[in-house]
């Protein structure tokens, strides 16, 4: 593991590492927020999954987290949000390939060999990140948009893992919408049956744990009717009787400002469940 980047922060440190990734075969980098801490202290950790085209830091840049995650003192993991290297296969399009890894694991050609980021997440990046930081086992996570998803089936099918969850903007019903369409088709294949388990509305009927969901959701957010579609998976939780906070925030769209904006809400809900 090697330290790209280490930064004071709101009295504790912001630092960017890379490392080889054995499950995703090349080189990641991920940014982890440490807070001030006593020595021995193991801290709890919040994942947070970036979007479509988004790297280690975005968020670490943009959403002025760090301050509310020194305040509640929890430790902030933000990967990057696929595979990358010349050696990695890609596409043009910012919603394919590198930056658009969907937190899934592809099975099909030319992407199986390395679009892994379900195994990354739930397996390789937690081994490391409670071996090298000052981190205990207690877990949540959440993301945006496309890391949003991510963050609701990463949950969802890993129940008693993650002590929270919650989501800005996230796409809620990727197998009907889009950009879901085309990223499925392309790693998973044209069978759609296949796909369920990577849906996080497909996936409610089916979860053995009711662990209540946040959303927060700008209602001048450009992507909310034709790619975002929270109605659908609102209707499948009233259905099912989970627990979901769905609030519409009049005026905000889909960008880090609106994440910024409400940041501060999404890890005090976080930090309650992770030290409750
Ligand atoms: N370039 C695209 C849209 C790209 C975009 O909006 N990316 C979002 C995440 S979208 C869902 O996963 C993002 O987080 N961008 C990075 C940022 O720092 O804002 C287009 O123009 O349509």
């Amino acid at each position: 593991m090697e330290r790209l980047e280490s930064h004071a922060c709101f009295g504790g440190a912001q630092t960017v590492w890379k490392h080889a990734s054995e499950v995703l075969g090349c080189e990641m980098s991920f940014a982890v927020f440490t807070p001030a801490h006593a020595a021995g202290e193991r801290l709890p950790v919040i994942y947070w999954l970036s979007g479509l085209t988004c790297n280690e830091q975005n968020f670490i840049t943009k959403a002025g987290a760090q301050q509310f995650a020194a305040q509640h003192g929890v430790i902030l993991v933000a990967p990057d949000t696929s595979p990358r290297g010349a050696d990695v296969a890609d596409d043009e399009a910012y919603d394919l390939g590198q930056g658009a890894g969907f937190y899934l694991n592809a099975t099909q050609g030319p992407w199986a060999q390395h679009f892994k980021m379900y195994d990354y997440i739930t397996k390789e990046l937690p081994k490391l990140i409670e071996a090298e930081f000052p981190a205990s086992d207690k877990r949540s996570i959440m993301g945006h948009s496309m890391g949003g998803h991510g963050a609701l089936t990463i949950a969802l099918k890993n129940p008693g893992r993650y002590a929270a969850v919650s989501a800005f903007s996230p796409i809620l019903a990727p197998t009907q919408v889009p950009w879901g369409e085309k990223a499925f088709t392309a790693y998973l294949g044209e069978d759609r049956a296949t796909w369920a388990e990577w849906d996080a509305t497909a996936l409610l009927a089916g979860a053995s744990e009711r662990l209540p969901v946040l959303i927060d959701q700008g209602e001048a957010d450009p992507f909310l009717e034709n790619q975002l579609k929270p109605e659908i998976f609102a209707a499948e939780a009233e259905r099912l009787g989970h627990p979901l906070t769905l609030r519409r925030q009049p005026g905000y769209d889909h960008s880090y400002y609106f994440i910024a904006s409400f940041i501060g809400d999404h890890i005090a809900h976080h930090a309650a469940a992770l030290k409750g």
